[in-house]
């Protein structure tokens, strides 16, 4: 099969493979944008694949960098590009089900596929558009299919995170999963213990991100999977929950562990606790907090006005992405239309800072300033008083006068 009318990167692309093959040797576009460009999707990067040994890389172009060159990888900078060109290779030695302990360069396209996870991963493309396809990979984009090249077994032997990988893209691409390549997913979904979280992590957003995340989820209890990924065997009742909504498309990994979060049930703790399994960065577990938070008022009463301003624009827009996958009905114009009319939108919008505070004698530094001024943040949020100085000074003094006389 000759692909026509190829993306525009590989036409940017193609003077480096023709460097690369005026020098005698073999060059191919691989891997996922091959896979993507076949599929009508749209690709971000091109991956090239070389008889080359990176030294002899290294001569052909002016300016390389070493990105992975003990794997074989070496970036060809071409007017203004980056192109990662990777010596074709076989590997062996995966003693921890996760990274090839020795890769030995070659120069066999056909022993660099069959090292590869899947057929609709094992394509390769001639500079001209011509594909290579050694495993029927063709035949498994046609029939929507995820299968391992030769033996799936020794496939997840070798790598274990290849599991997810089968799941994230039935998910992505929806596809299903081939027989044989489930059966040993289900074989040897224990080796997913030995696999770092973070790698998982990525996996595992994508999944939900992709098109069929329910099928993702499915698959992944049917093969046990579920039981090696943080805590999830805990939270059964919620994945089945997520399992039996409608579709829903998620936007990035705030919206996923939000709808996950709401849907096990957590609470804010819960959540920390969770996220933190799962090696999760920080800015995503607040996030993530804000968002249930937010589910949680607008299935209760409706949002209020100090729980918009706390949770912000942004997350404002994943919660409401969120509600839509859990089929929550929210007039969603409404909630952006009150978050607009919110007086103020960040403390430092508020007429009155802690200096101004401390200027006009009302407080003396110290911890009591933040809390003042977080009540007329409140003050301010909720309407009950207008956002300017002389009137927020004025309420800091009754505060405190009737603080005190409370304290007499
Ligand atoms: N565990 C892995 C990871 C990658 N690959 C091979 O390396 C290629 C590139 O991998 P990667 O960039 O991770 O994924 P893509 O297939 O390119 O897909 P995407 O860019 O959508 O993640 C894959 O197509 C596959 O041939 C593999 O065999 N086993």
């Amino acid at each position: 099969m000759k692909i026509q009318n190829l993306p525009n990167e590989f036409e940017m692309a193609r003077p480096v493979l023709q460097t690369i093959e005026s020098a005698g040797f073999e060059a191919y576009f691989v891997g996922g944008s091959v896979r993507d460009t076949i599929l009508g999707l749209p690709i971000h990067d091109v991956d090239i694949a070389a008889s080359a040994y990176p030294a002899e890389i290294k001569e052909l172009f002016k300016r390389t960098v070493d990105t992975g060159i003990e794997h074989g990888t070496v970036m060809v900078l071409d007017h203004g590009n980056g192109y990662e060109v990777t010596t074709f290779r076989t590997e062996s030695g995966y003693q921890d089900y996760r990274r090839p302990d020795q890769v030995t360069f070659i120069r066999s396209l056909d022993e660099d596929l069959k090292r590869r996870d899947f057929t609709i991963n094992a394509l390769a493309m001639r500079e001209d558009g011509e594909v290579i396809d050694l495993f029927n990979g063709l035949t498994d984009l046609k029939r929507r299919l995820i299968r391992a090249v030769g033996d799936a077994n020794v496939r997840f032997n070798e790598d274990a995170l290849r599991m997810m990988r089968a799941v994230r893209f039935a998910s992505k691409l929806d596809f299903s999963i081939d027989p044989d390549t489930m059966s040993a997913i289900t074989t040897h979904s224990h080796l997913l213990a030995k696999i770092a979280v973070e790698r998982i992590y990525t996996e595992f957003v994508k999944m939900m991100m992709g098109s069929k995340p329910r099928l993702g989820l499915q698959d992944m209890c049917n093969t046990k999977m579920i039981d090696y990924v943080p805590e999830f065997k805990n939270y059964l009742p919620g994945i089945k929950k997520i399992i039996a909504l409608p579709e829903f498309r998620l936007k990035n990994e705030f919206q996923v562990w939000g709808l996950i979060s709401f849907s096990f049930g957590l609470n804010h703790k819960q959540i920390s606790e969770l996220l933190k399994r799962w090696k999760a960065a920080n800015q995503t577990i607040e996030a993530t907090q804000k968002i249930v938070t937010a589910l949680r008022e607008l299935v209760a009463h409706g949002l209020n006005s100090m729980t918009l301003f706390n949770t912000g624009q942004s997350l404002l827009g994943d919660t409401m992405g969120v509600a839509r996958a859990l089929n929550i009905s929210v007039d969603e114009t409404k909630v952006m239309q009150r978050y607009d009319q919110l007086p103020i939108k960040n403390v430092h919008e508020l007429a009155i800072n802690g200096g101004d505070l401390i200027k006009a004698g009302v407080l003396k530094p110290g911890p009591e300033l933040g809390r003042i001024l977080k009540q007329l943040q409140s003050v301010v949020i909720n309407g009950e008083l207008n956002n300017d100085q002389p009137t927020l000074l004025e309420h800091a003094r009754v505060i405190l006068s009737h603080e005190r006389k409370g304290e007499i």
